[in-house]
């Protein structure tokens, strides 16, 4: 936020009642006297005197909080759980591995693209993802208007939790759903398929904004360390822990990994 050496916030008089104004000397500030003193970008300082555009500071801060928060702990607690996941069951961290060695040749750079000549490594990202269920009460949403859905009335202003959970681990769309197996997103003939239970973004207008960002980092960060490092259990320690630690996600619960460099 930009401030006056008073430690004002200065904004241009028009934009509204909401906006924290500076007079000078009885008058309001316009957009236009304030574009030379400070730089607020372009685009903004035109939408400054709109009512009707969003486009505003104040949005502009939340959003980019918004980015930071649920563009860095996602993915970076999904990968936990990905070498979680290749230590405790390291047979799958081996056919990862075989399918990465086999398919890429030795000085290629992984782009996304491959995932499609990778299928079992695709399926086992997806299936951390469904296993790992990071966000399994969705976000917090309010119904806008009294609707009915599937015969069931819904009252305007009623708080919605979708439960994720009951996709990603319901019995009628997976084999085994509480069991972490690749499997889920392989055809008898090794071709990868995803599955319309297969939900970790949510659906719908308010679904995830990020989805294909993630998707494309949890692919260059899973597939670049598995060809690079084998990841076992330290010596000594104990088969970790699988079950979850409740916080704004799902998350492991703190453990440590050996890294071998293949
Ligand atoms: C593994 C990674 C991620 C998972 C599992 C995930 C999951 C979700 C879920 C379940 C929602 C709620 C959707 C709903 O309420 O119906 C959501 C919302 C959102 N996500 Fe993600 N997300 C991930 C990564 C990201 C990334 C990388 C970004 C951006 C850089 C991002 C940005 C957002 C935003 C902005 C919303 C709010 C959308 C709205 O309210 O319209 N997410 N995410």
């Amino acid at each position: 936020m930009r401030r006056t050496p008073a430690g004002r916030r200065r904004y241009c008089a028009c934009t509204g009642s909401r906006r924290e104004k500076r007079q000078t000397g009885g008058k309001p500030l316009h957009h236009a006297d304030i574009q030379g003193s400070f730089s607020l970008p372009r685009r903004l300082m035109q939408t400054q005197c709109d009512s009707n555009s969003t486009y505003n500071e104040e949005n502009l801060v939340h959003l980019v909080a918004d980015l930071f928060m649920t563009g860095t702990e996602t993915v970076a607690t999904t990968l936990r759980w990905a070498l979680l996941y290749m230590v405790a069951f390291p047979d799958i961290q081996g056919k990862v591995q075989e399918e990465l060695d086999a398919i890429l040749e030795g000085s290629h750079m992984i782009n996304y693209e491959d995932r499609k000549r990778l299928p079992y490594t695709n399926a086992v990202i997806h299936e951390i993802q469904r296993f790992g269920n990071i966000v399994s009460v969705g976000v917090v949403r309010k119904c806008m208007a009294d609707i009915r859905l599937h015969g069931f009335k819904v009252s305007k202003g009623t708080i919605i939790l979708p439960n994720l959970s009951s996709v990603l681990y319901d019995p009628e769309q997976w084999k085994s759903p509480r069991e972490f197996s690749p499997q889920h997103f392989l055809q008898e003939n090794g071709t990868f398929e995803t599955k319309e239970a297969f939900l970790p973004f949510s659906s719908g207008q308010r679904a995830c904004l990020g989805e294909h960002l993630a998707k494309i980092e949890l692919f260059l960060f899973f597939s670049n360390l598995l060809r690079t490092f084998s990841f076992q259990i330290p010596e000594g320690e104990c088969y970790p822990r699988l079950d979850y630690v409740q916080a704004a996600t799902l998350q492991p619960y703190p453990y440590r990994v050996r890294a071998v460099l293949r």
